[in-house]
């Protein structure tokens, strides 16, 4: 009997992990060498040259492999030339051995639009908080976003070095794997939310909802990881700015947890390739077990209202 080849859904996330690992990997090597070649894309919105390589990394890694695949990715198009080793092609077999959860094994090429955020967090990193930094890929099909990876390369650099970076994956109907998710404690509220782009509105929706703590750290991935280990009950973040990519990745693991993340309405994103780019609904996620439409009921209506 022929060996059935796995399903594209399985294989694209398989690939995505090693494509996000090999991303970071540039990342650490961009830092250490010490020139970041830093560019002002707009207001509070850096690109450095970690960014820049991490995506052509990505993007020239998936093509290679999916050819007309939909790749959108935070840094737009470019058809340069990349180094050898930036790009691989093959794929975690751990994840490629697992059973693919039915509804996606028929899935198609026409049906996935990818999203890569290949540096979340570029403020801090440009400021030396390289745990806040994360690598995102997002598959999103027929809009819904069903599998993500979350490379955190600088995991553990300040306390384990030769432990240094980690990989979480999420494939909705199959769970979350790199790591085992954890619920926060009870009896409290923890809120994490964006230390860089905060604004009154941001802050009166913190308000509202009455946090015993607030973690002001960077990256929609690294937030959405502070959710899943249990170190934050939500992310609220009550404001434009967020992009597709940087959602993308975080809402497939974890939803796969059994998380939410969805817009300050409490609906979610879709993911389409024709979709807007601008998450101007704001961003909310909770962990699994948390009530996620008590926390939107608590959010004032006319905090709401301005989010539309
Ligand atoms: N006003 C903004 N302009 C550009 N990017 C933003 C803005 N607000 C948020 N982001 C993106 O969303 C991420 C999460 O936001 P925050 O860290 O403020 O909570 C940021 O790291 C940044 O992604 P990136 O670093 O990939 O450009
Ligand atoms: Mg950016
Ligand atoms: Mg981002
Ligand atoms: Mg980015």
């Amino acid at each position: 009997m022929m060996a059935q080849s796995p399903p594209l859904v399985l294989k694209l996330l398989a690939s995505s992990i090693r494509a996000a690992t090999r991303a970071g990997k540039i990342i650490r090597d961009v830092m250490s060498r010490g020139d970041l070649g830093i560019i002002e894309k707009g207001k509070n919105d850096l690109q450095t040259e970690a960014d820049r390589s991490a995506q052509k990394c990505i993007i020239v890694s998936l093509s290679q492999q999916y050819p007309n695949l939909t790749i959108i990715g935070e840094e737009g198009t470019s058809n340069s030339e990349v180094p050898s080793d930036w790009v691989v092609t093959d794929c975690d077999q751990g994840v490629l051995a697992m059973q693919c959860p039915e509804e996606y094994v028929n899935v198609g090429l026409k049906d996935i639009t990818v999203w890569v955020d290949p540096l979340d967090g570029t403020s801090e990193y440009a400021q030396g908080l390289l745990d806040h930094v994360t690598v995102l890929v997002g598959v999103a099909v027929k809009g819904k976003a069903v599998g993500g990876v979350i490379h955190q390369p600088y995991y553990n650099w300040l306390t384990e070095a030769d432990k240094l970076g980690r990989t979480i994956w999420g494939l909705s109907g199959l769970g979350v794997g790199g790591f085992t998710p954890r619920s926060p404690p009870e009896g409290q509220l923890i809120i994490a939310t964006t230390r860089s782009h905060s604004s009154p509105l941001v802050q009166e929706a913190l308000d509202a909802l009455k946090p015993d703590t607030v973690l002001r750290v960077g990256g929609a991935g690294h937030k959405v990881l502070l959710v899943l280990e249990g170190k934050a009950h939500a992310y609220v973040f009550a404001s434009k700015g967020c992009k597709k990519w940087d959602t993308c990745a975080p809402e497939a693991v974890l939803a796969a947890s059994g998380g939410k993340l969805t817009d300050i309405h409490g609906n979610l994103y879709t993911y389409e390739e024709t979709v807007a780019y601008p998450n101007n609904r704001g961003v909310l996620a909770t962990a699994a077990g948390i009530d996620h439409s008590s926390i939107v009921n608590k959010i004032p209506q006319k905090i709401r209202d301005a989010l539309v």
